[in-house]
Formats: structure tokens, sequence, C-alpha cells
């Protein structure tokens, strides 16, 4: 159940030179509201060259003003905004919505379990732009500072996103209402990156018609590099119980503590190796040390080219102090593949073709050198992917990438033909005479 705040003048926004002056319910604690990105410590983005200035080729109908810069704008498809005084559409382009601040309704609701959430307070509909994640624009080894700080401090909630390779969003201290925008495994809306003057920023837009009266979330996504886990309460049917549940770092670990907290309570979970294992009835008790943390993201999305953003903070994701961190378990049974790979070898066996067996034999050779090859390319490249995450930079160098698509390539190869050879020989035996000295 959602306890809903209703404020006096319904969460009333008033635009006092461009920045709106947000009264906050009770108990919401400060931070200072701002409708811009600012840069603290980094240097002001150089203003656009006039023939950097992305200029659209909309024709402006006087008689179809609503038309002006809608979705067939070279802009829009573009995610990028036009720039006021150079959009052929003039004051009636609709694509400065990040510069207007076009935000949709929205309040602050009190939520159970999950601190304050966002809420429709209008019909939103598939697509819209509903607000900016504003903030801070830090450097990543400023985030990397701040989450710590944040840590000691005892805050719970995050509010750090990445924004690029280099760059985050520290909602914490100054940011706009998209800051109260909870996670959800089933959400209704999704961050997309825009450019807008020549920046980068973050909004939200709606990927379905929200109703009045929804709450407001999005996938975090999180990159888990280890760390304290939050368990999800969003509550919808496929949750992954985690924040960050999807991210390979989790995968490694299940527990999450933090007394009297019951975001950071999980019941325990049996691990199990595949479907046909039995439960384990040994419950791992993994710990973290209180240093490592998740590093946020933002990823591209599948079909729009958007991304996703993911949120880390104190402990990774604005857990609380770990007060019984610990290490993570090298003994832990790792979460594996339920399906045994061919051993070719015996399969060979199984066929009475000498011919058949060497041809089989030959695969699994094929196959060995492949998977040591493998191997020996996942060792080489290790120091760059554990500096990938430690840096939270968003691609490995080509020729590492390079390395590692083609030895995974062979592997696959290798596998394919092994598994073809059996299939080939069991569907279509090969006639036997009695000249084939193989046969
Ligand atoms: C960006 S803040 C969202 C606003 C926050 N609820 C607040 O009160 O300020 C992200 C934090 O909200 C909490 N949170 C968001 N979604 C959650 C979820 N599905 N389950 C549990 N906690 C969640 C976590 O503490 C997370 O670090």
């Amino acid at each position: 159940m959602i306890e809903i705040y209703h404020i006096s003048n319904n969460f009333k926004l008033t635009n006092v030179n461009n920045l709106f002056n947000v009264q906050l319910p009770e108990g919401v604690a400060p931070f200072t509201h701002i409708t811009r990105n600012e840069r603290s410590g980094r240097k002001q983005i150089k203003k656009k060259e006039e023939e950097d200035i992305a200029v659209c080729e909309c024709k402006f109908d006087p008689g179809h003003t609503e038309l002006a810069c809608g979705e067939r704008c070279l802009n829009v498809l573009t995610n990028t905004e036009c720039t006021p005084g150079y959009c052929p559409c003039g004051t009636f382009c609709k694509n400065q919505r990040f510069q207007k601040c076009e935000y949709a309704k929205t309040k602050l609701f009190k939520t159970e379990g999950r601190g304050w959430g966002l809420l429709a307070d209008e019909n939103i509909k598939a697509g819209q732009f509903i607000i900016e994640y504003c903030g801070e624009i830090i450097s990543s080894e400023e985030a990397k500072a701040r989450s710590q700080t944040y840590e000691s401090q005892g805050l719970r909630d995050a509010y750090i996103i990445s924004l690029n390779a280099s760059y985050f969003i520290d909602a914490t201290r100054k940011g706009s209402l998209g800051r109260f925008i909870n996670h959800s495994c089933q959400p209704n809306c999704e961050t997309r990156k825009w450019t807008v003057l020549g920046e980068t920023r973050v909004g939200i837009f709606a990927t379905k018609d929200i109703s009045i009266g929804s709450e407001l979330a999005y996938d975090y996504n999180f990159e888990w590099y280890g760390g304290v886990n939050v368990r999800c309460l969003c509550g919808a049917p496929n949750c992954s119980i985690f924040l960050g549940a999807k991210s390979q770092g989790f995968q490694e670990h299940n527990h999450v503590w933090e007394d009297g907290d019951d975001r950071y309570t999980v019941d325990e979970f049996p691990l199990y190796d595949s479907a046909e294992d039995e439960p384990s009835d040994k419950l791992i008790k993994t710990n973290f040390s209180s240093g490592a943390r998740p590093v946020t993201k933002i990823e591209p999305m599948k079909e729009s080219g958007q991304q996703a953003m993911v949120v880390s903070g104190p402990n990774g994701s604005g857990t609380g102090p770990t007060k019984r961190a610990g290490r993570r378990s090298p003994n832990r049974k790792q979460k594996v593949s339920g399906r045994k790979p061919v051993n070719g070898k015996r399969v060979a066996q199984l066929f009475a073709s000498k011919k058949v067996q060497n041809e089989l034999i030959k695969c699994e050779e094929v196959r060995n050198e492949a998977s040591m090859m493998l191997d020996s390319v996942y060792d080489e490249i290790r120091p760059a992917i554990e500096e990938r995450e430690r840096e939270s930079l968003d691609s490995l160098p080509t020729n590492v990438a390079e390395k590692w698509i083609e030895a995974s390539c062979s592997k696959l190869n290798a596998d394919f033909n092994l598994y073809f050879t059996v299939v080939k020989n069991v569907v279509c035996p090969p006639t036997t005479t009695t000249s084939d000295p193989d046969s």
C-alpha cells in the first residue's frame, strides 16, 4: 500500500528564472532543486561554433504549427534538441523540451520500503518526455570519492548515475525530481541521452501509456561490481530480487545485510547449479568488503540506441553502512549452464564406424585447442577488463575486443562442428563397404 502525501496547493511548482521552486513534502531530505546540470570542478562546455549547430530541415507550416519539429524532424530522430534562433520552426519548435523544462506533471509520494517515489500526476503518453535527470556533473574519480563520503555519512539512497565513460551525474545534493524515480523490474519509463546545445543530458521517457496516479519507474540496470546488494521491492512478478541482479558481478553473490532495514535483509537463498540439481543445503554466507561497490553506467539500449541508466552510490546503491560487511567467499558454488558439454571421445565410441570415430576425435581436438586459445586470450585481456570495471569505461579497446571475439567465434565454430558431426552421422550413417579399411 502506498501513502500519498497531499501537499497544500498540490505540490506547487513556480517557475522563477528558469528554476522551479519546489515545495517538498515533510520528511524529504533537503536537496537543492535544479533544472539544469551543474558542473563542479569541470570546465564549462565551450559554446558551439555556428557551423557545428545541427539545424533541422523542417518546413514550417503556419497552418499546422502543431507539426513543427515533430517526430520526423531530423534533430528529433538523432536525439538532438533544436537550437533556439536556428530552428526553421522558430518559437513553434517542439524540440526544445529539455531546454524549456517541458516536464510531465508528477507528484512525490512515500512508498513502502523504497523511500520516496514519483507518481504521474496526469495521464502520460508512451514516448513522452517526463523529466530530466539533473544533478552535478562530476568526474569518475569524484564520483568514487563522493560515494565513499555518502557511505560514511550513512546515506541509504543512491543518486549517482553514469553519463558516459568519464562523467557522472550526482543528484544527491542538487537535482531535479527525476532523482526520486525508483527502480522497477517491470518499468514504465526508460532513460535516454539527448544532445542539448552540445551537451549530453539524460531524460526519463515513458515507454508505455501511464495513467494518472501510477508510480513512475525505470530499470536501473545496475552494473554490479561487488558490494552490498539492495533487495528490490518493486513487486513485479518478474522481479530479479536485487537491484542489479542482471549484472554479471551480482551473479557471484546473494546476500545483503543491514540490521533492522528490510531492504537489506534477504532470506537465505539455496544455490543451484542447474535446474536438475538438488537444492544445496549449504547456504553461502557471502560478505563483502565495504570498499567494493557497483559502478554505474549508462548502457546502449536495444532498438532505439537509447541509454539505460544505472545508479550507484554508497555501497554502490545507496545502501547504509556495511556493518556486517565481509569478504566474498572463493568457494561458493557458481551458477553454471545446466547443459554439460559433449565429450567427443566418449561419443565417438558409440559409433561402430572407425571413420566416424576418427572424425569425432578430430573435432574434439580442434575444440580443445579452441578452448585453450579462448582461456589464454581471456588471461591476456583480463587486466583490460578489470581496468574497465574499475574505471567504469564504456568499452574495451577495439584490438582487445577483436581478439576476444575471434577466439570466441573459433570456440563456437568448433563446438558447432562437433555437434554437427554427431548429428550428421546419426541421421546419415556412412554406408559400410568391406573394401573400406576405415569402416
Ligand atoms: C535514485 S533513488 C530513488 C529515490 C529514493 N527512493 C528516495 O527516497 O530518495 C535510488 C534509491 O531508492 C531506493 N530504491 C529505488 N528503487 C528501489 C526498489 N525497487 N527496491 C528497493 N529500493 C529501491 C534504493 O535505496 C536506491 O538506492
